[in-house]
């Protein structure tokens, strides 16, 4: 047969998912086709390679990349300002007044600042400079002082002058404020609006002007006021409507009268802070839209700022205060370079002598020196850190002329100590605030300030000392000012919410968890497989980090509970498929089923699963369990029913996992119900010996955790149709079922309990009945044990004898004559159930009262071969009857024996003699 052309057939169409793609034409090929191409026929010469051409191309010339910019190394600029000599010359009066005051100059009233203020101007009215040969700091160039010791000093103790260079500029006393801002403060306004964060931190002894140049005076404003100005100058500049918004914020560290320290919002509103970590809790920052906003907030806050009156200072400052002035960009699409410009004004070191602070103002001068030693410590330790990154340099230079120079071991338990948060009285609150600074994480700039006259030597040489080393120091790797904000913005958040954020990141880890979870779901069959072919170690609960969310650890419970439950199944099927518990289903083996059953179970148990299960089951705190397990129709032959149930219960776990996993409810409802068993005997037998074990495992764990109030156990004999192997197989079906709720019962603590076995008809021939009875011989042990734990208020045990095919009017007239009685003992059901019972779902729903049995009439069915089937079954009706256990029901009072039981033992004895077993 010729194979036809693809064009032939018509009913074929191409498609192709993925065309070709068609090559973009180069410039070249537009413009320049290849004349050859339009005429394949031409001899085709190559052509010269268009060199010309392509170099004639302009090619779009691209920035090369830019090379990551250098870590930045940054010395830490330190200036220096020398104050001009200020003699206190006050008047009699004034001076009169002074020594009152100072007396009771303890951080003074607030409100009362005003009046010291003022005093203040009144008694340092005069201002004069010494001569030269009176001071004891010269400026040497502008980056180099000389220190040059009294006359007095030098003959004595032969000390000679000292230079100390290096600092960034020397500002000398005649300096005015305006200098110092251009070349001190303008550069980091100017990286603060470039979004660079930097601090300004004046450190001096006692009345050097520190102050001063923070805060200045109305006539001569200070840094904060100058950079204040200089920042909203640049800042309209930049256009009409600011680009940025601004907010200061202003609080002091002090202390409480020598107590510890204490932190204080200076803002109008403001109270007091605490500091958390390094951050400060409650800080209020003031949103300002110009200078004149902000000076009128700082003066404020320097109302508010505790201050003293000294031997020193007329006004003394008693605390730390700091100043942060935060940029933010207004413009959420603009690069985020918010900056942060912080200028702290220290308190002095001073000296005890020269104070004459005496009693709690001394422990506060202590304070106050601490502060200023551990703020210069770490800053020497800093200098020490970096000498150690660079150990070519000479580490003499660091301390060249420096007074102490402890070991290193010393520096670095000293800078530990100072972040120490266990000794508040070295104010570690100062220094852990300014951490990032001390660390060189951010840029910092110093100014010294010096007082130039010549009993100030010592004040003086112990500072440039002290800060010799500073110059040195080099800040590398600068943290970048958005993500320095950002890891403060993150710090600054209060616990929870940082708990929340990480609880957000752990939840997008948990998220992929989630959905590895959810994989799971939908890859359950591999799970079960995992779980059906592993043993019990393997098959070890997933471990699940997010146990602690209430939802994650639901489904992990519920996921314990499906393995549990599919090991259950698990077993079920082995067992099943062992040969001996398939023997026991032969006749006359009963006796050894209910012997070797435990024993089969030990076997399936040697894996240790039933205990892991119920182990895993124990984690199981939810309220509201549903397992259902129905037992469906066994239609199959026997061997497709034997390997069909396990198939059946092999999804079990899946739907059950699923069905549970949504469960909320408080009620359990444990239906098992025994289908129709349709099928032949070894249908039934397969089908009956599901019934058996899965309650048995499954349930057991399961209830002996349950603490619902209300259970309901219907078990539900279908109808048995069939032959009297059948009726066999599904009556054997109840044979362990007490066994198994005995532990159920153990469990219960409902109050309502209804057994409610109904034996229905009894359609096969006596023998079918025989057998039927000998599939009951264990069941009173079982049921006694069970009964003996029920706490049930109200049993009803009906149990119905029909029809029987054989003896129809006997028995029928025996056992409808019987009522039941509620008080049946195990025993009696025992005896009554030597009856072949099966109980019709429409009975058992209706039954759930004690209703006499002849209300109900059940269906009459004749099976006419049942009498030959049951000839095969030796029964040990007559064992039965003269078991012990009936000897004990006879111990019995005659009150206790119901009528039921009294009907249904007559039933069975009927039946022997009339079967003549
Ligand atoms: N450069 C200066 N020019 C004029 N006066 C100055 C200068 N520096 C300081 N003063 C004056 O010296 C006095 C003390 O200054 P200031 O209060 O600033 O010292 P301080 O270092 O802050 O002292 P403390 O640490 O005790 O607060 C103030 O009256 C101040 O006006």
């Amino acid at each position: 047969m010729e194979a036809k052309s693809p064009s032939e057939c018509p009913n074929t169409v191409t498609v192709r998912r993925n065309p070709h793609r068609r090559a973009r034409p180069t410039p070249f090929a537009s413009t320049n086709p290849n004349p050859n191409a339009q005429n394949p026929n031409m001899k085709r010469e190559i052509s010269s390679f268009p060199i010309q051409d392509i170099l004639a191309m302009e090619i779009p010339q691209k920035n090369p990349p830019e090379p990551p910019a250098p870590a930045t190394s940054e010395n830490l600029k330190v200036y220096l300002r020398i104050r001009p000599i200020v003699t206190l010359k006050p008047n009699t009066k004034d001076q009169k007044n002074f020594r009152q005051r100072q007396k009771n100059a303890w951080p003074q009233n607030p409100s009362s600042k005003n009046n010291s203020a003022n005093v203040k101007k009144s008694t340092t009215t005069t201002t004069t400079t010494t001569s030269s040969n009176e001071v004891c700091i010269d400026v040497n160039d502008s980056h180099s002082v000389i220190l040059s010791p009294p006359a007095s000093l030098q003959d004595s103790k032969r000390i000679k002058s000292e230079v100390y260079e290096g600092f960034s500029h020397v500002f000398a006393s005649d300096s005015s404020q305006n200098e110092v801002f251009e070349k001190m403060v303008k550069p980091l306004v100017d990286d603060f609006l470039n979004g660079k964060s930097g601090l300004l931190a004046a450190l001096g002894p006692s009345g050097s002007g520190k102050t001063h140049t923070v805060f200045g005076t109305p006539r001569e404003p200070g840094m904060v006021h100058l950079a204040l100005e200089q920042i909203f100058k640049e800042a309209q500049q930049c256009g009409s409507k600011l680009t940025r918004e601004f907010k200061v914020s202003v609080f002091e560290i002090y202390s409480d009268r020598g107590k510890g320290e204490k932190i204080s919002d200076l803002s109008p509103d403001g109270g007091d802070l605490s500091m958390q970590q390094a951050t400060i809790k409650g800080l209020q920052e003031v949103a300002i839209s110009s200078a004149a906003q902000a000076e009128s907030l700082i003066a404020c806050a320097m109302l508010k700022r505790t201050t003293a009156m000294t031997n020193t200072n007329s006004q003394s400052s008693r605390s730390q205060c700091i100043i942060n002035i935060h940029s933010f960009v207004r413009d959420p699409d603009a690069e985020p370079n918010n900056a942060v410009l912080t200028i702290v004004d220290l308190t002095g070191a001073e000296r005890e002598k020269r104070t004459g602070n005496q009693g709690s103002r001394l422990i506060e001068s202590n304070f106050i020196n601490n502060t200023s030693m551990v703020f210069g410590l770490c800053l020497r330790v800093r200098s020490l850190l970096e000498h150690q990154s660079n150990p070519k340099k000479p580490l003499k230079m660091h301390f060249k002329n420096s007074m102490v120079k402890p070991p290193i071991n010393e520096y670095l338990v000293a800078y530990e100590f100072a972040y120490s948060t266990q000794f508040d009285f070295i104010s570690p609150q100062l220094t852990r605030y300014l951490r990032d600074y001390l660390e060189g994480k951010r840029r910092m700039t110093l100014i010294l300030t010096v007082k130039p006259g010549e009993y100030d030597y010592s004040d003086t040489s112990y500072l440039l000392r002290q800060a010799s080393p500073f110059m040195k120091i080099k800040f590398t790797n600068v943290e970048e000012p958005s993500m320095f904000l950002n890891k403060r913005h993150i710090e600054m958040l209060p616990r929870v919410e940082q708990a929340k954020k990480m609880k957000c990141s752990g939840r997008y880890a948990k998220t992929e968890e989630g959905k590895s979870v959810r994989d799971e779901h939908q890859l359950l069959p591999k799970v079960t497989k995992r779980i059906y072919t592993s043993d019990s170690v393997s098959a070890a609960p997933v471990k699940l980090d997010s146990v602690d969310l209430p939802r994650e650890r639901n489904h992990h419970v519920m996921q314990n509970f499906a393995k549990a439950l599919w090991n259950v199944l698990k077993q079920y099927k082995e067992k099943l498929m062992d040969p001996r518990c398939q023997n026991d289903f032969e006749p006359g083996n009963d006796q050894d089923v209910f012997a070797e059953a435990p024993e089969c179970n030990t076997t399936q148990k040697s894996d240790g699963t039933p205990g892991h299960d119920q182990n895993i089951i124990s984690e199981i705190e939810e309220s509201v369990h549903f397992l259902n397990l129905k037992a469906i129709e066994c239609d199959g032959s026997p061997r497709k029913d034997r390997e069909a149930t396990p198939k059946k219960y092999d999804s079990t776990p899946i739907q059950d996992q699923n069905v549970i996993y949504e469960i909320e409810e408080k009620d359990h409802f444990l239906n098992l119900k025994a289908s129709e068993c349709d099928g032949s005997p070894r249908k039934d037998q397969g089908a009956t010996k599901k019934c058996d074990y899965t309650p048995r495992h499954d349930q057991q764990p399961i209830f002996s955790q349950i603490e619902e109030k209300d259970y309901f156990l219907n078990l539900k004999a279908p109808e048995c149709d069939g032959s009297a192997r059948k009726d066999q197989g599904a009556t054997k079906k109840y044979n362990y079922t007490p066994g198994h709720y005995q532990h159920v019962f153990s469990q219960i603590e409902e109050k309502d309990h209804f057994l409610n076995l109904k034996a229905s008809e009894c359609n096969g021939s006596p023998r079918k009945d025989q057998g039927a009875t000998k599939k009951y011989d264990d069941i009173p042990g079982h049921d006694q044990h069970v009964f003996s734990q029920t706490e049930e208020h109200v049993h009803s045990l009906n149990l119905r004898a029909s029809e029987c095919d054989d003896s129809p009017r006997k028995y029928q007239d025996v056992v409808t004559k019987k009522s039941l009685d509620p008080s049946v003992s195990p025993k009696d059901v025992a005896s009554t159930q030597k009856c072949n019972l099966d109980v019709p779902e429409s009975e058992l729903l209706s039954d759930s009262s004690c209703k006499p049995l002849n209300v109900l009439k059940p269906k009459r069915r004749l099976l006419p071969a049942s009498s030959t089937l049951l000839r095969d079954i030796p029964l040990g009706i007559e064992d039965e009857s003269e078991n012990p256990k009936g000897n004990r029901g006879a111990k019995k009072s005659a009150a206790e024996e119901t009528k039921r039981t009294q009907g249904s033992i007559s039933l069975l004895r009927l039946l022997q003699s009339n079967l003549h077993v």
